[in-house]
């Protein structure tokens, strides 16, 4: 397997730390705000990276944090007139709705900062005894100029560095580059009691504590967004390798942005969508779709337009496997030429995966899938065993792609499965009695609601359109 690795810039040959493990740390939301489309990404994204890890056997130990306390978080709990750990439990609540709606797994551990703070002041005193951070007015900063690696993961030398650096001048710093470790509390801030007083942890040591604290020293994959490698990255790569002398994460991965008019989407610009706003009109499963169907490391750039895309190309897999569930096979073992064709299909998707997590090129393998699978059936030639194959294909790539076909879903958490149903029965009822006016009107309302009734020799089907 061939992993792009931002370290070496090159696609590498993934070898894992154990046999039959992975050991995997993703950067996760800082909870102040509800995740947006361009959040989902990451997050998406690494579910599916260990969901097909765990479908080639491995045991994946994955860890993705929550970043429950910083500046933005004191703000928005100030604004808000409740405690940052507060407003941190309620936004988890959020994410945690969220990534369920988009077909995300539990990671095996889910770190809150707050609940790290004795680990992280450990690997803080372990860095000024070692050398490699000092003390000012209980504020503790990293020295920069003592990691002579220091710039190695974004490629970045630290004299161009300086040159270049529109960094804030600060009495305390050494070097303007040195990054903050400790920050001493501010009056009315939150704090927690440390060697050198009263304070919080900075950004980027939480994630070297607690990825050290899970996952051990030199573990294998840390992923996150391109906007993180620097400084964040490259700062948590200068820390855990003073700290431990050993190589941090060996293979670095990182996801290119979601744009909107070909900028990137954030906060900060406000040009960002909510991921639930966004499932008010679309299915989860369409937005999941939606951020497989480009490589991981291209930009995305979004509109209604490539969701609507999404959605009718999902649709086409959709109709398949109903058309799968209601074909009346001929019995039978599975045929040969439909074996090989199967199993051709399932390496492409395999060779894809393995090529860097090339997500987009593996969908062109269930694409054929559908339109082969659907060329069987209108045959008629179609046997038990096949069938039973052309499932199994399917479950796989349900698996990975952790997309559940053939299931109409509802939005926004509503399931009107039952009341459309309902309606069905109703309807079916009326036309018994003759009462056709009532009967089509009950179809031509729901039609207005988006929702499309379908006479076929099976009864009745029902979809959104
Ligand atoms: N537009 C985007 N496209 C892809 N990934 C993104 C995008 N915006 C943020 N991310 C990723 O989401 C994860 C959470 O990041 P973070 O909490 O810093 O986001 P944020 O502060 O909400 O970002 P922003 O202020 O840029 O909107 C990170 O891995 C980050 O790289
Ligand atoms: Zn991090």
């Amino acid at each position: 397997m061939k992993i792009y690795n931002t370290l070496t810039k090159t696609k590498e040959e993934f070898i894992p730390r154990e046999p039959g493990k992975v050991y995997m740390y993703v950067c996760g939301p800082t909870t102040y705000n509800y995740i947006h489309l361009g959040n989902a990404r990451p997050i998406v994204f690494f579910d599916t990276v260990r969901r097909y890890f765990e479908y080639k056997g491995f045991e994946v130990i994955y860890v993705q944090n929550f970043t429950d306390i910083d500046d933005k978080i004191i703000k928005r709990a100030l604004e808000e007139g409740i405690s940052p750990v507060e407003l941190g439990q309620k936004y988890i609540i959020e994410y945690f709705k969220d990534a369920d709606r988009l077909g995300v797994k539990r990671a095996t551990v889910h770190p809150k900062v707050t609940e790290h703070i004795p680990e992280i002041i450990e690997m803080v005193k372990g860095l000024i005894e070692k050398g490699y951070a000092y003390e000012v007015e209980g504020d503790v900063y990293f020295a920069v100029d003592s990691f002579p690696d220091y710039g190695k993961l974004s490629g970045r030398d630290l004299d161009e560095l300086k040159a270049g650096a529109r960094v804030e001048v600060d009495e305390k710093k050494k070097n303007p580059l040195d990054f903050a470790l400790w920050k001493k509390a501010k009056p009315g801030e939150p704090f927690w009691e440390s060697p050198w007083g009263p304070g919080r942890p900075g950004w980027h040591i939480e994630c070297s504590a607690m990825s050290l604290k899970y996952l051990g020293e030199n573990f294998d994959i840390h992923g996150g967004g391109a906007d993180l490698v620097f400084p964040h990255h490259e700062n948590e790569v200068a820390q855990s390798e003073a700290f431990t002398g050993k190589p941090f994460a060996r293979y670095w991965m990182h996801n290119g942005f979601i744009t909107v008019n070909q900028e990137k989407m954030s906060k900060s610009l406000g040009n960002f969508f909510l991921v639930r706003e966004i499932l008010e009109k679309f299915p989860g499963r369409v937005i999941r779709f939606f951020l497989l169907s480009t490589h991981y490391r291209s930009p995305l750039d979004f509109d209604d337009k490539k969701l609507n895309e999404a959605k009718a190309a999902l649709e086409r897999v959709d109709n398949f496997v109903q058309n799968l569930k209601e074909v009346n096979p001929l019995p039978g073992e599975a045929r040969k030429e439909i074996q090989e064709k199967i199993t051709n299909l399932l390496r492409d998707f395999n060779e894809a995966m393995e090529d860097d997590f090339n997500t987009a090129q593996a969908m062109a393998s269930l694409f054929e899938l559908v339109r082969f699978g659907n060329t069987q059936i209108a045959s008629g030639n179609l046997t038990a065993g096949d069938k039973k194959l052309f499932e199994e294909a399917l479950n796989v790539y349900t698996r990975v792609f952790g997309i559940e076909f053939g299931v109409l879903e509802e939005i926004a958490g509503e399931d009107i499965t039952p009341l459309v149903e309902l309606l069905i029965e109703v309807r079916a009822r009326l036309k018994k009695e003759k009462k056709y006016d009532l009967a089509d009107f009950i179809r031509d309302e729901l039609k207005k609601q988006g929702i499309l009734l379908e006479d076929t020799p099976k009864g009745v089907r029902w979809k959104r359109v």
